[in-house]
């Protein structure tokens, strides 16, 4: 099962809480995040790519989105594991963040070149297992911008970085999640409002009746 959505949108904080309510209904759940920081060295020079390491890197979106998939590559096996031994695997971002943020990125829409060469590479190339849903958890891009400035100033270690400080990219990155969700792309998608905010227990009621 995999949350997806805009840079503060609340992905983290959705899965602490459906982590917990799945847990009071009693099913064993196990959660991963991508990029895997501090576990993958292709996580880490994403990350310092992010904030400015390694020269023009982070200009090349072929050249991070290959990282991004990399780090997912080498987490592959990892989740088949997880997925054997645990009623639910919970992943905090996953192939369709590539798809969103590289689209985004090159102007492109859900039907662009680029979409198509993230499911070619990681879906049909690194054989990326494939969920069973997604969840968008979907937020006007000023609102999500604004948690992720909060959280940079209460949270040490959390300042923005060039994509959560770049308001054209997460608006046009929204808009692709929107047309991804709508095509069924990798997986069936349910579009969640994480406006009004979410109710987890019921939220996890219905996702283990799925
Ligand atoms: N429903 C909500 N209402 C208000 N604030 C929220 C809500 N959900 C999360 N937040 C706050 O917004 C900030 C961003 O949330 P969170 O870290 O969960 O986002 P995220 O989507 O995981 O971000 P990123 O992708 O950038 O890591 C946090 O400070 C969190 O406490
Ligand atoms: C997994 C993944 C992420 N991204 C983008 C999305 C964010 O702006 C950054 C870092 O992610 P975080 O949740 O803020 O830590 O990277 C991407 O473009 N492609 C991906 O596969």
């Amino acid at each position: 099962m995999v949350i997806e959505g805009l840079d503060g949108a609340g992905k983290r904080t959705l899965t602490d809480g459906l982590t917990a309510a799945l847990g009071a209904k009693g099913a064993s759940v196990a959660s991963l995040a991508f990029p895997r920081y501090g576990e993958s060295v292709h996580a880490d020079l994403v990350r310092e790519a992010l904030h400015r390491g390694h020269g023009d890197l982070a200009d090349s979106v072929y050249g991070m989105a290959m990282l991004y998939a990399l780090d997912r590559s080498g987490a592959a096996d990892g989740i088949r594991a997880l997925r054997d031994t645990h009623d639910v695997v919970l992943l905090d971002r996953y192939v369709a963040s590539n798809a969103a943020y590289a689209a985004a990125r090159l102007r492109q829409d859900a039907a662009g070149e680029v979409v198509k060469w993230v499911w070619e590479l990681e879906v049909d190339r690194f054989g990326l297992p494939r969920p069973d849903a997604q969840l968008l958890l979907r937020v006007a891009p000023a609102v999500a911008a604004e948690r992720a400035e909060r959280r940079a100033e209460t949270e040490t270690g959390r300042e923005r970085d060039a994509f959560e400080t770049d308001d054209g990219l997460q608006r046009r990155c929204a808009a692709v999640y929107d047309e991804l969700a709508a095509s069924g792309w990798l997986a069936p998608w349910h579009v969640l409002d994480g406006v009004a905010g979410v109710d987890h227990e019921a939220l996890a009621k219905t996702l283990l009746r799925q």
